[in-house]
């Protein structure tokens, strides 16, 4: 396709038309969004990161990424709908525009592009990556799981078969390794929201333990505003709290390392629905999905800004 207006944001993409996407995006509005190749995945496709600066160097920066479990379909489309929203915006929305004039905003539409690719053509409820090695007779490691803080405990799996499989050492995925490296160097982030589906939470660190944060008061405060704002739109109701007490103990996640590496305002979402559709959500509720997480992330931006 040529250009951005005869993309369907009510419809579900493959890997081919979101790259396809996200290059005639950034030519759209090189102004203000510029991509970058964090790295390659383990089937050595790119890593690609959507950049949102109104220019100045290493702004305090806000990073949000969607499809790190590759069937949950929902978090791709809602976080393409979402860079849309935020270049139609920008320059209307008040709180949006003073978000840009001082803050950087990244996106990483497809974090795991290789299980992405895999539940296009053969298995729908992939969740993994697709890494294999040597005498390891299954595929995949959880990234959701892969990350150095809290590594191997308790709520990840050190049984490759596994679905929370948490791999053979923390980072061991390209994937993984290709945003720390990035973040790590940046050395600017204050806030980071990683993008899940399904149930309909808005949770904070930790997984690892129920031990609560130091800023736990503020991370909860944060939260019912933000579902408070999410639920106005479309009157869907989220539970909200630390992971480890609204869902249950789970290691080596990415919010528990964004926080232990100083990301004060670390949060995950799960987006709709409660079960019905589960990870089939049907395309019809894209918009509608994406119209109520955007007031959710927007609260979560303006709160970052000002603290
Ligand atoms: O897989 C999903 N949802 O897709 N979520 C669960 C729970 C979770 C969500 C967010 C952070 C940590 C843990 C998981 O096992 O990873
Ligand atoms: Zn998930």
């Amino acid at each position: 396709e040529r250009s951005t207006s005869s993309f369907s944001y009510s419809s579900y993409h493959t890997l081919e038309e979101i790259y396809s996407w996200i290059d005639n995006f950034v030519t759209e509005h090189s102004d203000i969004v510029s991509k970058i190749q964090i790295g390659n995945s383990f089937e050595n496709r790119s890593i690609l990161v959507l950049k949102f600066s109104t220019g100045g160097s290493q702004h305090p920066a806000i990073w949000i990424d969607t499809g790190i479990h590759s069937r949950e379909w929902i978090t791709h489309a809602t976080g393409i709908w979402t860079a849309n929203k935020i270049v139609s915006d920008y320059g209307k929305d008040r709180v949006l525009t003073d978000i840009l004039k001082a803050m950087d905003i990244f996106i990483e539409l497809v974090t795991n592009p290789d299980g992405f690719a895999f539940t296009h053509s053969m298995n729908r409820l992939w969740r993994k990556n697709k890494s294999i090695r040597p005498g390891i007779f299954c595929i995949g490691v959880d990234l959701n799981r892969n990350w150095k803080s809290g590594f191997g405990g308790n709520g990840s799996n050190s049984n490759p078969c596994s679905e929370t499989y948490h791999g053979p050492s923390p980072q061991s995925e390209p994937e993984v390794a290709a945003i720390v490296n990035f973040i790590t160097a940046h050395g600017n982030f204050k806030a980071l929201i990683s993008i899940h589906s399904y149930s309909q939470m808005l949770m904070y660190p930790y997984g690892r333990s129920l031990e609560p944060v130091s800023n736990h008061r503020e991370l909860y405060d944060l939260a019912k505003d933000a579902v408070e704002a999410l639920y106005k739109v479309h009157g869907i109701e989220y539970f909200f709290g630390s992971i480890s007490t609204t869902l249950y103990v789970a290691s080596g996640i990415t919010v528990d390392w964004a926080y232990d590496s100083g990301i004060k305002y670390a949060f995950s979402f799960e987006l709709r629905d409660t079960g019905r559709y589960g990870f089939l959500l049907p395309a019809t509720q894209i918009i509608p999905t994406a119209q109520e997480t955007w007031m959710a992330l927007r609260t979560i931006m303006e709160h970052t800004l000002n603290h």
